[in-house]
């Protein structure tokens, strides 16, 4: 089953909860770059992770601590079942991006087995157990665009008009999720408790306005990834410049994506950047995510 990695159109930050979790108010948009998780049956329980050429081995953990190790003792934990079976992860979604491959895995993992185990697990209680995996993991079950919220686990999908197409510029070495919140932290003392809203965003996809949705992106966490990684904004100058409509970090970073008009101008911004990076890719976008949550 493919499963896509996600960009944060908006992304609102407030000050840490007492659990340290931060508040957010955010809009995820699934975009069409996919890792591919397939389950089938084995009388043990065995992983195979795969990855192609842009995404760094090295950065993911040892074998039993992979976030889809942890996805289905969950899920047999739940239903009271062993762990069986043999999952395979092809990774074509890079290692601490800012894309949320991993939670990406994680809901394909949780679907797969689902069937692989004939569970049927009522979807209110796949979203549940996708929020304790991690913040972005109901959104990889969900897809499409949708608006987040509590600490991102709280999702609901929202009206997208629009067909939008993104550069995605990934970087070798990642960023650490936490170290950027601490960042923020540290830039940011006095957050608010609630942070603010991304209404010219929702509005933007509503009426499929490609130069209002430009205008109206935002990252609260951009200015951390930035001072961690400052050559990040050459990097989003070099693709404003080469015709992507507006740059930015996506989620935690490093990763910076532009918003392009179509996907010809995303194919030209793309051929300008692609002898300067290592990588460079083109997604459109929204896609769906693993699984059709009829609430959301
Ligand atoms: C940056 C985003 O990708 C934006 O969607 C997410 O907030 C990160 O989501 P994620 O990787 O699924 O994060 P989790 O696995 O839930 O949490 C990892 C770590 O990120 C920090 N974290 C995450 C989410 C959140 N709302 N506040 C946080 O402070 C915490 O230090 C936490 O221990
Ligand atoms: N299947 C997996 N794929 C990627 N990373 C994994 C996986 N399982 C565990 N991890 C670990 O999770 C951490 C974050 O990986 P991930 O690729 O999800 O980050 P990310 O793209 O920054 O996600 P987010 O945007 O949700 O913060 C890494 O330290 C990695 O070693």
């Amino acid at each position: 089953m493919r499963v896509p990695a996600k960009v944060n159109l908006y992304l609102g930050v407030g000050a840490p909860r007492p659990d340290g979790f931060h508040p957010l108010d955010t809009v995820y948009q699934a975009i069409g770059l996919y890792d591919d998780v397939t389950a089938g049956p084995a009388d043990d329980w065995r992983v195979d992770v795969r990855t192609s050429d842009h995404v760094a081995a090295e950065a993911l953990p040892p074998a039993g601590d992979n976030i889809v190790d942890r996805a289905a003792r969950l899920l047999a934990a739940h239903h009271g079942v062993d762990v069986r079976g043999e999952l395979r992860v092809d990774k074509d979604i890079p290692v601490a991006a800012g894309l949320a491959g991993g939670s990406a895995d994680a809901a394909g993992a949780l679907v797969a087995l689902d069937r692989l185990w004939q569970l049927e697990t009522p979807d209110d209680d796949l979203l549940r157990l996708a929020g304790e995996l991690g913040s972005d993991v109901p959104f990889a079950l969900v897809g499409g665009s949708a608006h987040g919220t509590g600490r991102g686990e709280l999702v609901h999908r929202v009206p997208d008009e629009g067909g939008w197409w993104w550069v995605v510029v990934p970087f070798r070495e990642g960023l650490s999720t936490p170290d950027v919140y601490r960042r923020f932290d540290q830039l940011h003392p006095d957050a608010p408790v609630v942070p603010t809203g991304p209404l010219a965003v929702l509005g933007a996809l509503q009426d499929g306005d490609v130069r209002a949705l430009a205008r109206a992106l935002h990252n609260d966490l951009q200015a951390a990834a930035l001072d961690l990684r400052p050559e990040l904004a050459d990097v989003i100058a070099a693709g404003e410049e080469a015709g992507g409509l507006r740059g930015m970090v996506s989620g935690s970073g490093p990763t910076v994506v532009l918003l392009c008009g179509s996907g010809d101008e995303a194919r030209q911004v793309a051929g300008t950047l692609a002898p300067s990076y290592d990588t460079v890719l083109i997604a459109p976008a929204p896609v769906a995510g693993a699984h059709l949550v009829v609430r959301a």
